[in-house]
């Protein structure tokens, strides 16, 4: 797994999904083992490590602040941390079964309603919603990803199911993407242990009134294994 470390020019490289058939393919994609769990890969010292984390926002800070403590501790720290795994797309923006790289990880959901509208935790004074990616490893996923979309990925506590607030995600965030539950994060773990960030989805289902039955999962882990393949197998 030295390659993918090469590729994206840092030394280790933690992978954070939220659930384990996420986690599972991507490890088909890099060529890694799929029943060595995360924990043996982290001890062993590996250089690309794959793992689960939970989901939702806490469960992926928590789980990502753990796995960066635990590698530093070791004195084997991650450089780069990406947040992979399936999400909800914008329509007219990305399409079921695609890839995207997320510029921001913005928590959309973070903050204070109001009469007057929704409040960000900027507009609060309490720090900062979004998180960039990191510069360098957005631009080395897009080499190795060109069919991939790039922009903003919201992080969200509630998986959206109306219209009514799909409209409202789609006014407030023009610049959006998709949606999921864990960029935010695991991007502030990482930023706060001094690693790398990237966020890298693919599309399960549209953003829009909540249809289960219409959530195309195999398709986006078949994206999502593909994409791995793609980081694994080009060389830096
Ligand atoms: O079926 C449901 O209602 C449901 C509710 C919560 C989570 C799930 C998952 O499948 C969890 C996996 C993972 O998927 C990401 N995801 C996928 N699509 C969306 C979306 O439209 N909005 C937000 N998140 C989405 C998310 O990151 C979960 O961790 C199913």
């Amino acid at each position: 797994m030295k390659k993918l470390g090469r590729l994206l020019g840092r030394d280790r490289v933690l992978i954070v999904t939220a659930v384990e058939v996420e986690r599972q393919a991507i490890l088909r994609g890099l060529g890694q083992p799929e029943n060595v769990p995360a924990e043996e890969a982290l001890a062993a010292g590996d250089r690309v490590v794959v793992a689960a984390a939970g989901v939702g926002v806490a469960a992926a800070a928590a789980a990502t602040s753990r796995y960066l403590t635990i590698a530093h501790t070791a004195g084997e720290p991650f450089d780069a941390v990406i947040n992979a795994g399936i999400a909800g797309g914008f329509a007219d923006r990305v399409d079921v079964g695609g890839i995207v790289i997320g510029t921001r990880s913005i928590a959309a959901d973070l903050g204070a309603d109001s009469p007057d509208g929704f409040l960000t935790l900027d507009e609060l004074g309490f720090g900062s919603s979004t998180m960039a990616a990191d510069e360098d490893l957005l631009n080395a996923l897009r080499v190795v990803l060109p069919a991939a979309r790039i922009g903003d990925v919201l992080t969200l506590s509630t998986v959206t199911g109306t219209t009514t607030a799909m409209e409202v995600l789609n006014r407030r965030h023009p610049n959006a993407l998709a949606e999921a539950m864990e960029g935010y994060g695991v991007a502030t773990a990482a930023e706060q242990a001094g690693a790398a960030f990237v966020e890298l989805r693919t599309i399960s289902n549209p953003v829009g009134p909540r249809d289960r039955a219409a959530w195309r999962i195999p398709a986006a882990l078949a994206a999502l294994t593909t994409a791995a393949g793609e980081l694994a197998t080009v060389t830096g």
